[in-house]
């Protein structure tokens, strides 16, 4: 039988919803074991580690050479050199040997005279211990290495052995149980694309979990899958807490649907600190305590799932080995376009950044909790907080970042039209110059062109149609950036037209079919190049937007047009071949058209840019998009115009 449907705790913010998770479970630390220092990397000590031997244990040559009492060898000069006894006065020590006895300085085999197999003469003194590592000259015995606490990375590894410490003692990793739920989820060992069916997710979020677990210190345990149902994810969780397990979490059904049980079962176990959080995406979080173990219902959508262990889960996590908070690098960044958001909820903005004109730049991510690319895609998190309702552009920011800021600094930013291409050439960069990237958003061509007004990107994709003319682009820059200097280069010539249903089942043979069949349209946004396109070939044919049914529906990149088209959403849509070929729909040609990059002279002698054209020009480049289908490279990579 179904529950009643959920109703929703009164939400609480960020701060006071932690406060509350650290107030109930805050005391918790896992117990101590003894383990060799090898096997302790990453571990927290649990009491303070003391040196047992010295390093040097004794006094250690530091050079190759003689060992000598250093007395001996005063006086000696470049007019009144010295000459020593091999066995008497000198004695031949390699770097790291015991000195002598007797002995308390070392001269470098370099300032020997070697007169015969048994003396040698030297023309300046040593100095009492020089070239020696006196004993207990790094570490002493006795002396504490580290306190308690401290984690133990791989410099520590050295410092301990050097010190005689073999075994230590550490706190244990917490073990934390984590409970998958849904009965739409599958587990990839038993899908295939053919296999999987409308309705079927490949569960993902337990894998994510387990690695940020492992980055969190803990091991986690992955129980099986279970259906949405009450008793048995109830028991799953019970047996957990019995087996003691540091924590247990509950994947998905932490929201306010009729199978959504997390909230039950901790409550039928338990108790339920909070349930629901100001933040977004990750609202329906949820915790409580059953026993003295904290136990999540972590919400399913993928970016609500880990923004929600980041913030919660993961945090007690190193509380409770005593590690310290992960810190995450924070940079100042401009918003190039204005950002809207929602008062009442603080949310983790996903953003691109990129570093143009000695500033960093960010462009918004899609918004959708579901979408694991939004994270994936994302160089930095913007975090805005619950009373500010947006981010005007321009302004300054702070970001966290996901990647390393050389490599953002090693990004060329394209903003612009979409194109297939450009993913190819993501990649290829990479092969022809290590360490560079492309970053690519997708803005249409206007949008793109308004974004090198306002230096946002280093490149626009642009392949904006002149309907006076026939040319592609010139006619656009000329108005639209009289002031900014650039260079037209060809990325690709590329065939638009129909994207159609496989077998073409309404028979489309022209584009005005679109109008007389009254085939449902997939449109694409304003200021986008094929817009502009489909616009001037309704006029062409003497019809306007009143006359396609589902003009106003619209997507912004070819491939989601295709797939509009390919889920029945749609019965046209106009795009590239490429588009169509890839999710093998049937394609009916419109046109050739001019894919051109807008590069601004200040950037293009960059060195990035230089890497991008290069790689643009090369024949690897070319074949791989001539491989793609659609396409045409006959200009590709050659200056087409300029408005120095
Ligand atoms: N009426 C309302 N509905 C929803 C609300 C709301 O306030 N009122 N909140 C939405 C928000 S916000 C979120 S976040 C989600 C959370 O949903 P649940 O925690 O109940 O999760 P499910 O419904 O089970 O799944 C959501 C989504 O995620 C997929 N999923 C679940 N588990 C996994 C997994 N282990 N691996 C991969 N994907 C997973 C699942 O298939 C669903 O697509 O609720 C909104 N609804
Ligand atoms: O929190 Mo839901 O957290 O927006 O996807």
């Amino acid at each position: 039988m179904e529950t009643k449907r959920n109703v929703y705790l009164n939400m609480v913010g960020i701060q006071q919803a932690q406060d509350c998770l650290f107030e109930k479970f805050g005391h918790l630390e896992t117990g101590v074991q003894t383990l060799d220092v090898v096997q302790a990397q990453n571990r927290v000590l649990a009491a303070p580690a003391v040196a047992v031997i010295s390093s040097p244990n004794f006094h250690a040559a530091a050079m190759d050479g003689v060992a000598v009492d250093a007395e001996s060898t005063f006086g000696a000069n470049d007019e009144a050199p010295k000459s020593l006894t091999i066995g008497k006065t000198a004695f031949w020590v390699n770097t790291g040997q015991v000195l002598p006895d007797g002995t308390n300085a070392v001269i470098m085999i370099e300032h020997l005279n070697i007169l015969d197999e048994n003396t040698i003469g030297i023309e300046a003194p040593a100095f009492p211990w020089q070239y020696v590592r006196k004993m207990g000259e790094d570490i002493v015995a006795t002396q504490l290495l580290f306190p308690r606490d401290h984690k133990i990375n791989a410099y520590a590894m050295g410092a301990l052995l050097s010190g005689g410490v073999f075994k230590v003692s550490v706190r244990k990793r917490p073990g934390v149980l984590i409970i998958p739920t849904g009965s739409e989820l599958k587990r990839w060992q038993d899908v295939t694309p053919e296999t999987m069916k409308p309705g079927d997710v490949v569960e993902s979020n337990a894998t994510v979990l387990t690695a940020l677990c492992a980055d969190h210190g803990a091991d986690a345990t992955v129980n099986p899958m279970l259906e949405d149902d009450l008793q048995t994810i109830q028991a799953a969780v019970s047996d957990g807490v019995d087996q003691g397990y540091d924590m247990v979490m509950i994947l998905g059904g932490s929201s306010a649907g009729s199978k959504d049980y997390s909230k039950p079962v901790i409550e039928n176990l338990g108790r339920i600190y909070v349930h629901g959080v100001t933040m977004m995406p990750g609202k329906p979080l949820m915790f409580g305590g059953i026993g003295d173990t904290p136990v999540f219902g972590i919400p399913g959508y993928p970016v609500s799932a880990i923004v929600a262990f980041e913030m919660f889960a993961g945090p007690l996590l190193l509380a409770m080995q005593h590690l310290p908070p992960l810190k995450q690098e924070v940079v100042a960044v401009s918003p190039v376009r204005k950002v809207a958001s929602k008062l009442g909820r603080e949310e983790f903005l996903r953003v691109k950044i990129g570093a143009v004109d000695g500033r960093l730049m960010s462009s918004q991510l899609p918004r959708g909790a579901g979408s694991i690319t939004t994270l994936t895609e994302a160089d930095g998190i913007i975090r805005i907080p619950q009373h500010v309702e947006g981010i005007e552009a321009g302004k300054k920011v702070q970001a966290h970042l996901l990647r390393p800021l050389d490599a953002i600094e090693n990004t060329v930013v394209i903003t612009g039209s979409h194109d297939n291409t450009l993913d190819l050439l993501s990649d290829q960069i990479r092969l022809e110059h290590p360490g560079m990237g492309i970053s690519s958003s997708h803005v249409g061509s206007m949008g793109g062109l308004m974004t090198i007004k306002k230096r946002g990107c280093h490149m626009a994709g642009c392949h904006l149609l002149d309907p006076d003319d026939g040319t592609y682009n010139i006619s656009y820059i000329k108005k639209y950036l009289p002031d900014v200097p650039v260079r037209l280069v060809n990325l690709v010539m590329r065939q638009q037209g129909l994207i159609l249903p496989k077998g073409n089942p309404d028979k489309v043979k022209r584009l005005s079919d679109i109008a007389e069949k009254n085939v449902t349209f997939i449109n694409r946004q304003p200021g986008s190049g094929t817009r502009i396109l489909f616009d001037f070939s309704l006029k062409e044919n003497g019809l306007s937007a009143a006359d396609v049914s589902g003009y106003e529906n619209e997507e912004y990149t070819h491939m989601s047009v295709a797939v509009a088209v390919l889920s029945g959403r749609a019965g046209a849509g106009l795009g590239i071949k490429a588009a169509a070929l890839a999710l093998k729909l049937d394609f009916l040609p419109v046109v050739t058209e001019s894919y051109d990059l807008v590069i601004p002279e200040i950037y293009y002698h960059l060195p990035k840019v230089q890497a991008l054209i290069c790689t643009i020009q090369s024949a690897e480049f070319k074949q791989r998009v001539m491989a793609l289908g659609g396409y045409g490279v006959e200009q590709t990579g050659e200056e087409l115009f300029r408005s120095v």
